[in-house]
């Protein structure tokens, strides 16, 4: 029988590929900047994990803290103290701060993970053309919005494209690279060699809608949703059946509230506005009262299911 493991591959500094990148600014502490934050540190990399709120940084340390130490765990089963040093000169390797344009003053390579929201990502990206050194890299991390858009506001249109990785970070082991129209041949490169040195399979993406997994997952999530939304199986169900059915280790409305249902509407109202005539991108009522009513799903304790409150 065909086994579903989830693989956890770990990258310590003494393993990790070496990479030309050394200090990496990550702004956004939420769900994907504290794992990127996490797999740099595990790497070897100087870290500096920015976001607007204290509290975001709070919990971002807290997380970052229990994941480590379920990769030391594994990593170092027969050696506790090694995974102790492991888990503490990873987070030693992480600083936090509220400011991005000072944070990113030492940065090789900046990623945004901020909210999908082209207009904020314009805002920080601006400001951060004029203060980092000029052989800075800068990436967004974005789910579905295009590089080039992003990349408009800046000069430095050579040294941009995108890092898309996926959720939980530290567990899933692809990473999508993104290259923008002005994207040049060493950053993509350089791009590259950095996923490799955080222990990430690498593939390269033209800047299209949802590059290669959200295209075929964000469709998915959505048509799973509109089923249940007409009450043609329960949720529990329609979980079920995917998993059992076609093996997928979470059901699609599971996943939704992982990912969180406000990042699948950002998604989603971004792809309807370009492309108004698309069915599968059409706007859905239950998922906009859901995200109205603040259930974003596992984050704030509730989406399709319900969850305890970390
Ligand atoms: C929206 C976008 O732009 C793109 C996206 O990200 S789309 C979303 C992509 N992600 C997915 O599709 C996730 C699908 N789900 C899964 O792969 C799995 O359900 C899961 C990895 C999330 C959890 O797996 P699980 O077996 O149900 O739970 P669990 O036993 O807790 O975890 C499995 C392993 O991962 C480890 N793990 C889970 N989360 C972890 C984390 N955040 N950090 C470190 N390790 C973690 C656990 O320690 C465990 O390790 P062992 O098997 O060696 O003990
Ligand atoms: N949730 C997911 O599964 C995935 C999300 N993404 C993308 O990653 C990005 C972040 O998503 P999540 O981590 O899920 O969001 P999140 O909501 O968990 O975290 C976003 C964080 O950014 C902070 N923030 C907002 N504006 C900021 C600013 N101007 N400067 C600094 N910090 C700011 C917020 O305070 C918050 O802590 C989005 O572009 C999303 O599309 C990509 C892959 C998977």
């Amino acid at each position: 029988m065909m086994q579903f493991k989830v693989i956890v591959r770990n990258f310590s500094s003494s393993s990790a590929m070496q990479s030309a990148i050394k200090n990496v600014t990550v702004i956004g502490g939420g769900l994907m900047g504290s794992g990127i934050a996490q797999v740099s540190a595990q790497a070897g990399q100087n870290v500096t994990l920015v976001d607007v709120s204290n509290d975001a940084l709070a919990k971002a340390k807290k997380s970052i803290g229990t994941n480590l130490s379920r990769v030391a765990k594994k990593m170092y089963k027969d050696n506790p103290q090694e995974g102790e040093k492991f888990v503490n000169d990873s987070l030693g390797r992480i600083n936090t701060a509220t400011d991005a344009a000072e944070a990113s003053k030492s940065a090789d390579l900046v990623v945004e993970a901020i909210v999908e929201n082209i207009g904020v990502k314009h805002k920080l990206f601006k400001q951060l053309d004029g203060v980092a050194p000029s052989h800075t890299i800068f990436a967004s991390n974005t789910s579905s919005l295009s590089i080039n858009e992003i990349a408009s506001v800046v000069k430095r249109k050579d040294k941009f494209g995108g890092l898309h990785f996926f959720n939980p970070v530290p567990v899933m082991r692809l990473l999508e690279v993104v290259k923008g129209s002005e994207t040049s041949e060493a950053t993509y490169k350089t791009m590259m060699e950095w996923g490799k040195s955080v222990g990430k399979t690498c593939i390269t993406c033209k800047d299209t809608p949802g590059f290669v997994v959200n295209r075929l997952l964000v469709p998915y999530i959505c048509e799973a949703i509109r089923l249940y939304e007409r009450g043609d199986a329960s949720a529990r169900d329609i979980d079920i059946a995917m998993k059992l059915g076609a093996g997928y280790p979470m059901g699609p409305l599971e996943l939704a509230d992982y990912v969180g249902l406000d990042t699948n509407k950002f998604i989603l109202d971004g792809w309807h506005k370009k492309f108004p005539d698309q069915q599968l991108f059409k706007p859905i009522p239950l998922l906009e009262k859901l995200v109205a009513e603040g259930k974003l799903g596992v984050k704030t304790g509730e989406g399709f299911y319900k969850y305890e409150k970390k």
